[in-house]
C-alpha cells in the first residue's frame, strides 16, 4: 500500500481507528452518555452537549465544499475558522465550541489519525451514543487535513432560502438533501441564547437561571438521535419543530424554511423512525465522504470481529526476538468469545512458522461515564507473548486477522528509555528518548547508520488541531546480540505539543526498511520505554 509522508498506509488508519472504537472509554468518553459535555462549561451556560458540537462540526467543515472545482469538504479546515461569525456557537474560557471539539479530538491524537478523521469518527460515535440502536455510519477513513483556512460559505439562520440552497448545491447536496441533511443534524442539541439571542426566549420555551442563558432544544429529545423534530414538527406537539422553525423572529425561521420548501415531502417521508435512521445515516455518510479531489478514502470501517490493540516486537538480553501484544475482539461481529485466541505464524511464502495461544481472554469494562457503551457489544482482549522463529513475516489471528511482521528491523523497548523532566509547575517537561534498535547483522554492511523519525502533534497557528512533525536523528552502531546488530540515538521532542497531547510514535529506517512504530509516549507522563534520567547509565 502506498504510504503517506509520516510512513502511515490506508490499512494502518484503519486500524487505529478501529483501535479506539474498541477500547471503551475512548473516543466515545466525551460523547457518553448523549448528555455528556467534556470541557464543562459554566453554569451559567445552558445546554453545553459535546455530542451535538461533534455532530454539528462535520456540516460547518463539510458545507464548505466546491465539489465541481474539488475543493474543500471535510478536511479540518473549520479549525482555522473557529472565529468566524457563520461558526457562532457556544463560547467560553475564551475558546469556541470548534476548538473544543478539536481539544477534545486531540486527547487521542496520533498520527495514524487526521484531524479530518476524527470529525468523522466524531460523528460515528455521537450517533452510536445518542441511539444505541443505529449501526456505524459508513465511516471510511484517509482524510487530509488542511493547512489553512477554506472559504466562507456556512448558511445562518437569516440567510434565504436560496443562499442556503446554493450553499448545500456548491457542497453536492440537492434541496432533498439538504432538507434531510438539516432535520438529521436538527435531532439533537439546541439553540443557544449566549449565541443567538434573537432567536432564544422570544417563544419563551426554555430559558434557565439565571436569565438570558438558556438553551432552547430542537425537539423533545435532544439527547435522543432520533425521528422526534420530523415528528414534532409535522404534527405540531412538543417543540413544534424547534427554536429555527417557531421563532417569532420570521427572518431566523430556517429550518422552516427549508423544511417546508418542498411541501414537507422530504420530511413527511422521514417520519417514521426507521425511514429517518436510515435517510440519515446515508446523508451522514454522504457529508463525510465529501473530501477534496484527490484524497483516497478507505472502503468502510467494520470494526473487524478480530483486530490487535497493541503489537510489538522486542529482543532478549540473550538476542531472543520476542512478540507480544494484546488481541481483541467483539462479539456483535464475532459472536461469542473463545476462552482463548489463536494464531499462526507464517513465513513470505505463506508456510506456517509457529502455532500459538494468547492467554485467557479479559472481558473488558464497557462503563463509561457511569453508563454501558456497547456499540459493539462485549469486548474481550487477549494478552499473548512469544519467542518467534527467524523468517516470520506476519501473524494471522483466529484465521481472520493478518498483521505483517517486520523482524528485520525494529526498535527494542526493554532497551529504550524516556527522560521526561518536570517542570517548577509539576507538570511534565520535554521528553528526550534513548532508541535501541535491532537491524539483522545479514543485512548491516559496515559503517552503516539508521535514520530514526520522531513524530510529534506541533501547534499551529491559529487552530488547535496538532500539526504532525517529523524530527529525524541518527542511530549508530553499539554492539551485536544474537543475530541482530544493535544501533543506538538519542531524540529530543521539538517543543511543547498541541493541546491535548495523545500518542507520540517513533520508528526508523534503513535504506528503504521501515521498522514498525513503537508508541513512545502515553499521554503525559506514563511510557511505553523505560524511565531513565541520565541517558549515559541506560
Ligand atoms: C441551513 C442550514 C443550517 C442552519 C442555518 C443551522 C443553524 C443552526 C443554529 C443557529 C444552531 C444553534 C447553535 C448554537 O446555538 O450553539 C444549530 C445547531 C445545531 N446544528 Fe445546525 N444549522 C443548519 C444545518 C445543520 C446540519 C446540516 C447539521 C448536520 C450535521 C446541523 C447540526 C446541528 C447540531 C447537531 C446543532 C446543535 C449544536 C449544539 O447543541 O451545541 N445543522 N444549527
Amino acid at each position: 500500500q502506498t504510504l503517506d509522508a509520516n510512513g502511515v498506509s490506508l490499512d494502518d488508519k484503519v486500524l487505529a481507528i478501529e483501535r479506539l472504537l474498541l477500547t471503551p472509554g475512548t473516543i466515545d468518553f466525551p460523547v457518553t452518555p448523549c448528555d455528556f459535555n467534556l470541557n464543562s462549561a459554566p453554569n451559567n451556560i445552558a445546554g453545553d452537549q459535546t455530542a451535538a458540537q461533534w455532530v454539528r462540526t462535520v456540516f460547518h467543515d463539510f458545507i464548505t465544499a466546491d465539489t465541481k472545482a474539488g475543493t474543500g469538504g471535510l478536511d479540518a479546515s473549520i479549525g482555522f475558522e473557529a472565529d468566524r461569525d457563520e461558526n457562532l456557537g457556544i463560547t467560553f474560557k475564551g475558546t469556541s465550541f470548534i476548538n473544543e471539539t478539536i481539544i477534545g479530538f486531540n486527547l487521542f491524537a496520533e498520527v495514524y489519525i487526521s484531524t479530518a478523521d476524527f470529525i468523522a469518527l466524531g460523528l460515528a460515535a455521537s450517533l452510536n451514543a445518542c441511539d444505541s440502536g443505529t449501526p456505524l455510519v459508513k465511516l471510511r477513513v484517509g482524510r487530509i487535513d488542511a493547512t489553512g483556512p477554506g472559504p466562507t460559505g456556512v448558511p445562518k439562520p437569516q440567510d434565504s432560502l436560496t443562499s442556503a440552497t446554493d450553499a448545500f448545491a456548491k457542497a453536492g447536496f440537492n434541496k432533498t438533501e439538504m432538507i434531510q441533511a438539516v432535520a438529521c443534524g436538527h435531532s439533537i442539541g439546541s439553540v443557544h441564547k449566549i449565541d443567538f439571542p434573537e432567536i432564544v426566549g422570544n417563544d419563551a420555551t426554555t430559558d434557565v437561571s439565571p436569565p438570558g442563558t438558556g438553551a432552547d432544544t430542537f425537539d423533545s429529545t435532544p439527547l435522543k438521535f432520533d425521528n422526534t423534530q420530523v415528528q414534532e414538527y409535522l404534527t405540531g406537539t412538543g417543540k413544534r419543530g424547534g427554536p429555527l422553525v417557531t421563532t417569532q423572529n420570521v427572518t431566523m425561521q430556517s429550518d422552516l424554511r427549508i423544511f417546508k420548501s418542498d411541501n414537507n415531502v422530504t420530511v413527511k417521508a422521514m417520519s417514521s423512525a426507521a425511514s429517518f435512521r436510515n435517510t440519515c445515516l446515508t446523508t451522514f455518510e454522504k457529508m463525510l465522504n465529501t473530501v477534496p479531489a484527490g484524497t483516497t478514502l478507505s472502503n468502510p470501517i467494520g470494526p473487524r470481529p478480530w483486530i490487535t490493540k497493541e503489537t510489538h516486537l522486542d529482543l532478549s538480553p540473550s538476542g531472543v526476538v520476542q512478540f507480544s501484544g494484546n488481541i481483541s475482539t467483539q462479539s456483535k461481529a464475532a459472536g461469542a468469545a473463545p476462552a482463548t485466541a489463536s494464531y499462526v505464524y507464517l513465513t513470505k511464502s505463506g508456510s506456517t512458522a509457529k502455532t500459538g495461544k494468547s492467554q485467557a481472554g479479559r472481558l473488558q469494562n464497557t462503563n463509561v461515564n457511569g453508563v454501558v457503551s456497547q456499540p459493539f457489544g462485549k469486548i474481550t482482549d487477549y494478552s499473548f507473548n512469544d519467542t518467534i522463529p527467524a523468517g516470520a513475516t506476519s501473524i494471522k489471528i483466529q484465521n481472520s486477522y493478518t498483521e505483517n511482521i517486520n523482524m528485520n528491523l525494529f526498535i527494542v523497548p526493554s532497551q529504550s528509555f524516556i527522560n521526561q523532566p518536570l517542570n517548577p509547575d509539576g507538570s511534565a517537561g520535554i521528553a528526550s528518548y534513548l532508541v535501541r534498535t535491532a537491524l539483522l547483522t545479514s543485512l548491516a554492511t559496515s559503517g552503516s547508520s539508521l535514520t530514526g523519525t520522531f513524530y510529534f502533534p506541533s501547534p499551529q497557528p491559529n487552530s488547535a488541531a496538532p500539526k504532525w512533525t517529523r524530527t529525524t536523528f541518527t542511530l549508530t552502531k553499539e554492539k551485536t546480540l544474537g543475530s541482530y546488530t544493535i544501533f543506538k540515538g538519542q531524540v529530543t521532542e521539538p517543543g511543547v505539543h498541541a493541546t491535548g497531547t495523545g500518542l507520540h510514535h517513533i520508528d526508523v529506517q534503513f535504506g528503504s526498511v521501515r521498522s514498525a512504530k513503537v508508541i513512545a509516549s502515553f499521554f503525559t507522563g506514563g511510557s511505553f520505554f523505560g524511565k531513565c534520567s541520565d541517558f549515559t547509565k541506560c
